[in-house]
């Protein structure tokens, strides 16, 4: 008898603030995260980034407690799907595989292993695709099954995006209305969706289809509230000087204002969960922009979390998968008409990237900072237990 078993996906975030540097370490070690001409070039490059950005990130954290509230809201994710696929008489093991801290994915798929699945559904927590998110954790559970023989038997479905799923839409639409009408005049708010950003490279080189992606999800979501509120679409949290998706969260707000905007309803929407850019760049960051500008009415949707209808729509999306409906890994990572998102000659572009960001010179710095490592036998590397 066969064993199902659901893989979510997610990003994971430091538990406390000595995780934040090796965190991110181990975010800007993804070459989906940043692109160089060369791999020898990643580890040094994401040593050096890591070590400079960590304590601007850790303030951050500092602001939100300590740490990020990721893991233990996916843990509740999980624990409400498996509890409503038990309700459907489904009985499957849900298992979750961060991409940058723990519970590691490559852990996930060792207790997958052990647990003898035979059947899984890949269900990333990321409702639209990007290549910097689902699709590099896509390309790391790729790159771990052509290791290991075990994880090929596994019969797997892979979920490429779900932000178009009637469940999902209307339970973002009722967080919506639902904060809409504590506005004093809810027709009058400005509906304000922020997205993550990424660099417009990966849209109009790498042909990532997350911009797209975003602004479909806005317009159904929108269709779905059917209220007569105005409403913009932003994106947030770049990262380094180069061009990202535009436009950006507080030029937006600041221009809302100047036309007069009194008060804005900002909603998430790149996210599932309540992470570091919600609790911290979106209700103080952005609100004290917003304060600046003379917008003194900001109000921000919650996310999803485990809203019912939300858990719902996801156990109906997991148990769909389970019954073979979606593609394997392989056929999503290398569809014959897409093979722009993952280009072969990536470092063509990445070299691009590379130069316009750290204008070549940061990547020698780099190459400095892990000889003088290793003459030390110190550093996060090391504290890590990456090296
Ligand atoms: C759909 C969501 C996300 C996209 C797209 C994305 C792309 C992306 N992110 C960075 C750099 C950083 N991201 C950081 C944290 C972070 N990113 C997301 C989501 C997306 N990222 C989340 C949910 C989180 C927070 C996790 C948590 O701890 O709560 C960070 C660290 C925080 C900080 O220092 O600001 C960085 C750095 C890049 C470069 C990128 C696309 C190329
Ligand atoms: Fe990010």
């Amino acid at each position: 008898m066969g064993r199902d078993g659901v893989l979510l996906l997610n990003l994971g975030g430091p538990e406390k603030l000595e995780d934040v540097r090796p965190f991110l370490f181990n975010l800007f070690s993804d070459p989906e995260i940043i692109r160089l001409p060369s791999p020898i070039l990643q580890k040094p490059l994401a040593w050096l980034i890591s070590t400079l950005r960590a304590s601007k990130s850790q303030e951050g954290y500092k602001q939100i407690g300590g740490g990020s509230p990721l893991r233990q809201i996916t843990e509740d994710q999980a624990r409400a799907l498996e509890g409503k696929l038990r309700e459907r008489g489904r009985d499957a093991k849900i298992y979750i595989g961060m991409r940058y801290w723990y519970p590691f994915t490559e852990e996930a798929l060792d207790q997958i292993k052990r647990d003898g699945v035979d059947n899984l559904a890949i269900l990333p927590l990321y409702p639209q695709f990007s290549i910097s998110t689902s699709g590099s954790s896509f390309r790391l559970i790729e790159r771990l099954m052509e290791k290991d023989q075990t994880l090929q038997k596994i019969d797997h479905r892979v979920v490429q995006s779900w932000y178009d799923r009637p469940g999902y839409l209307r339970a973002m639409a009722d967080l919506i209305a639902t904060e809409l009408d504590r506005c004093e005049d809810p027709n009058s708010a400005h509906i304000f969706f922020s997205a993550h950003g990424v660099p417009v490279s990966y849209v109009t080189e790498a042909g990532d289809p997350y911009q797209q992606e975003i602004e479909d999800c806005v317009a159904r979501i929108i269709r779905t509230l059917n209220r007569p509120n105005q409403h913009t679409l932003a994106y947030q949290s770049r990262v380094g000087p180069i061009e990202w998706l535009q436009p950006y969260t507080d030029d937006a707000i600041k221009e809302l204002a100047a036309q007069g905007v009194k008060t804005l309803v900002v909603v998430p929407i790149s996210f599932v969960s309540e992470h570091i850019e919600t609790l911290e760049e979106i209700d103080m960051e952005y609100r004290e922009v917003a304060e600046e500008a003379g917008i003194h009415n900001f109000h921000r949707v919650p996310a999803l979390n485990v809203h019912p209808g939300f858990i719902e729509d996801l156990a109906n999306l997991a148990i769909e998968t389970l019954d073979g409906k979606g593609m394997t890994l392989a056929q999503t990572l290398h569809p014959p008409d897409k093979a722009k998102i993952y280009p072969q000659e990536r470092w063509e572009w990445g070299l691009t990237t590379a130069a316009e960001v750290w204008n070549g010179r940061l990547a020698m710095l780099g190459f400095l900072a892990l000889a003088l490592e290793l003459i030390s036998g110190r550093g996060p590397l090391h504290l890590a237990g990456l090296l």
